[in-house]
């Protein structure tokens, strides 16, 4: 699904008639973008693709720059330096009415009238985006939110979570090829949140590209095929699990009733097993190769001294421990790191 950005492949197309490149052309292109505000910069020489039909997730910490990334690639700011495509069209002052025609931007808050109705709401945005057939249009978009029964509700009224959903359902009245979300599930309730993540389940299987910045980490793992962290510069990008396995080692915790007498004659030299540490009486964290081949190794060896085992497993790494090793390296003192050389495009 995604393609590399390889040396010298920063050409971005030019000229107004780029029209909507082919289906296995990047939804997205960046290379080398730099958004700066007088002396502050809000992101620096940022490269990534995002394939089409991909959900992607862009995580960082307060004023990493990522609101100011959806900003630019929705033609909101004009980058400082460096190019990109965005649905196929270089992203440039006169493709700007153009793109804005092929994407929608959820901002972080919903920006609907409070005292107008759901539809009188939708209404207004479909006749400013010019939306063809904007009746048949609104009724297809309350029914993707799940919201035709509060049409007539005024938003002042609704819940946040809903108004939510009237805000996803105004950026779907276009059609978009490419949605950016920001922080679409802030504020909201474990539930609402959760409709939410149904809502995107559904815009994935109908094929859109969905651009999603986001603190949330479960959120990130659960709904993003690849996930970019972002702290100015880019820190990484990747697929969760894989992330998870190129910064860190494999480990296996066995714990046993009683301390091993010898842990060091028992654990060590054993197939597959690089390392091992305890971290409390009979609490032992193994460094493995292949947690396959050493899980067994490592319990017939312990039940051999005649100990009770009672669990090994291995020691997961969670999409936060990846976040916290990048974005903020002090806060953890994990073992078996394997570092990381910086920005990665794949
Ligand atoms: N219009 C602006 N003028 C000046 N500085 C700005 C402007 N917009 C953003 N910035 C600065 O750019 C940096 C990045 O801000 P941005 O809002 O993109 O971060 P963010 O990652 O979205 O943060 P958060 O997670 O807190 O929403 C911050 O230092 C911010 O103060």
């Amino acid at each position: 699904m995604t393609r590399a950005l390889p040396d010298g492949d920063s050409q971005v197309p030019s000229g107004i008639g780029n029209t909507a490149a082919g289906r296995d052309d990047p939804a997205i292109s960046v290379h080398g973008l730099t958004k700066r505000f007088g002396s502050r910069t809000a992101f620096s020489d940022v490269s990534f693709e995002v394939a089409r039909g991909e959900v992607f997730g862009f995580l960082g910490p307060n004023g990493a720059g990522k609101t100011t990334m959806v900003r630019t690639l929705g033609t909101l700011l004009t980058p400082t330096a460096g190019s990109a495509t965005v649905a196929g069209l270089a992203l440039r002052p006169d493709n700007g009415a153009r793109i804005r025609g092929r994407i929608a931007i959820m901002p972080e808050s919903a920006g609907l009238y409070q005292r107008l109705s759901v539809n009188e709401n939708l209404a207004y945005f479909a006749g400013l985006y010019e939306v063809p057939d904007p009746g048949r249009r609104i009724a297809q978009a309350l029914a993707s939110v799940g919201l035709t029964d509060r049409a007539k509700d005024l938003c002042g009224t609704l819940s946040k979570g809903l108004r939510q959903r009237v805000s996803l359902a105004r950026t779907l009245l276009s059609d978009p090829q490419v949605l950016f979300l920001d922080e679409p599930t802030s504020g909201l309730d474990p539930v609402a949140a959760h409709e939410v993540h149904q809502l995107l389940d559904g815009l994935r299987s109908r094929g859109v590209t969905i651009f999603l910045t986001t603190h949330r980490l479960d959120e990130a793992e659960r709904l993003c095929d690849r996930v970019a962290i972002l702290n100015t510069t880019l820190r990484v990008i990747g697929r969760p699990a894989d992330l998870r396995d190129r910064l860190f080692a494999k480990t296996l915790r066995v714990v046993t009733r009683l301390p091993l007498d010898r842990p060091d004659v028992v654990l060590s030299g054993l197939p597959g097993v690089r390392a091992w540490h305890d971290q409390g009486p009979g609490d032992y964290l193994l460094t493995v190769t292949d947690p396959a081949v050493a899980a067994p190794a490592v319990a017939r060896a312990v039940v051999a001294t005649g100990a009770d085992v009672l669990s090994i497993g291995e020691a997961p790494h969670s999409l936060e421990d990846v976040y916290l090793l990048l974005v903020d390296p002090g806060t953890t003192g994990t073992s078996g790191t394997t570092g990381i050389d910086g920005q990665e495009d794949r």
